[in-house]
């Protein structure tokens, strides 16, 4: 499925629905916080299962009690895509269970 790139009104309004989320250069990205180092790295099995589930992978870096998302779609020149904004949903939707602020 070819995707289109959103332009940059398309992006700040589906922002709008993702708090924490935002636009950094072509990427949209988010840092989680936690309590504490296991909390964070089971945040990042869970973005790994939904990442392979959407075949749409973002750069996932592990901090101490962080976790930060970085994403765009590659096959559309890495800009950003729908498929970007479904991913930061569908993260955003399983965060909260995780403890995640
Ligand atoms: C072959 C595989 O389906 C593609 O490389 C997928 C994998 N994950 C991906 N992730 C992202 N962010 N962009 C892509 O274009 C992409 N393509």
């Amino acid at each position: 499925m070819a995707v289109e790139p959103l332009s940059q009104k398309d992006v700040e309004v589906r922002l709008q629905e993702l708090p924490g989320w935002a636009v950094d250069g072509d990427r949209i990205t988010r840092t989680y916080s936690f309590d504490g180092h296991f909390q964070a790295a089971a945040m990042v099995i869970h973005i790994a299962q939904i990442q392979e589930e959407l075949n749409h992978h973002a750069d996932v870096m592990l901090g101490y009690n962080t976790v930060s998302l970085a994403v765009n779609t590659h096959s559309a020149g890495g800009k950003v895509t729908e498929l970007d904004v479904q991913l930061a949903r569908r993260v955003e939707a399983v965060a909260s269970g995780h403890g995640a602020r």
